[in-house]
């Protein structure tokens, strides 16, 4: 007996409106990431050189590679929840051990006061520690803005605070100051940072000693493989600005520190110095002049 063909749907017919989203593989966006920090550097170097051929060479070559916003794809393909999520939930568990924040479900203390965040280089607003409406307003800024919520901006180049108000008591560096190609940067955006936080809200709630606070993310070999950087050494240079170690967290691949601004730094620079040396280590450094 003749099997009667089933009429096909209309959609058999039609060809597909949306291919399904393809991931990167974690090897791809660690190439991505990778291969754009290179280039940065190299960018950066040849402007200092005052090679500007170079440099705008190397500019077109970043770009044809996808430039910022192919980086910031696989850098959110880092924060998806199956590959660790994203580095705020650290800052998020630190703020409620502090007492800064409390979970919705059980704010039992009224006089809870909102606290101020500027995330810079932030990717997504819906990110952990923007859970938290009325008890952390936020300000995200980044290079190249993902959407609403984050205002495209340099943060080098925001106007300084001109008000207590326009300050914040907590700043959020997470996988930021590697991005900066250059090692003096570096120190200026650290430096850059103490001019944001406002001391003069510690008056509210005395006993939190880690508010104002510098939330600090980088991959770990910028510390544990570095010609010249160690822990010990960052802590030194963040000391010197007035930052005091209250948090940190260690995993396989990042470190998590959590700063608090005392406002007593020595202004004391810090230079290229070797601390150790190593065939397979990097040249991760920063400077503060
Ligand atoms: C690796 S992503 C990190 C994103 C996110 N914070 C995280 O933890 O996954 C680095 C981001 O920092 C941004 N960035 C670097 N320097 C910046 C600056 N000076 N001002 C604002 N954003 C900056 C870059 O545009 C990039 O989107």
């Amino acid at each position: 007996m003749a099997v009667k063909k089933r009429p096909k749907t209309l959609s058999q017919g039609r060809p597909p409106v949306t291919r399904p989203k393809e991931r990167m593989s974690s090897q791809q966006s660690r190439t991505i990431i990778r291969t754009h920090h290179r280039l940065e550097k190299q960018r950066v170097a040849a402007v200092k050189k005052g090679d500007a051929e170079s440099a705008e060479a190397i500019a077109r070559s970043i770009e044809e590679k996808g430039g910022l916003k192919l980086y910031q794809a696989a850098s959110k393909q880092g924060q998806s929840k199956d590959r660790g999520g994203d580095s705020s939930k650290v800052l998020v568990q630190w703020l409620r051990d502090a007492n800064v924040i409390q979970d919705h479900t059980d704010i039992t203390n009224t006089s809870i006061e909102t606290r101020r965040c500027l995330e810079v280089g932030a990717l997504s607003a819906k990110n952990e520690i923007s859970k938290f409406t009325g008890q952390i307003e936020m300000t995200r800024i980044d290079l190249n803005s993902q959407g609403p919520g984050i205002a495209k901006q340099d943060f080098m180049e925001r106007p300084l605070p001109r008000t207590p108000d326009e300050k914040f008591d907590v700043i959020s560096l997470s996988l930021v100051l590697n991005y900066v190609p250059d090692a003096a940067q570096r120190g200026e955006m650290l430096k850059r940072v103490t001019q944001f936080l406002r001391r003069d809200n510690v008056s509210i709630n005395p006993e939190n000693s880690m508010s104002p606070a510098v939330f600090l993310v980088l991959p770990l070999p910028c510390v544990e493989n570095s010609r010249y950087l160690d822990e010990q050494m960052l802590l030194r240079i963040m000391s010197n600005l007035g930052l005091t170690l209250v948090n940190k967290k260690i995993t396989p691949k990042l470190c998590y520190y959590l700063f608090n601004f005392t406002g007593k730094g020595t202004g004391k620079k810090a230079g290229k110095r070797k601390v150790r040396d190593g065939p397979a280590m990097n040249n991760f450094c920063i400077i503060v002049e």
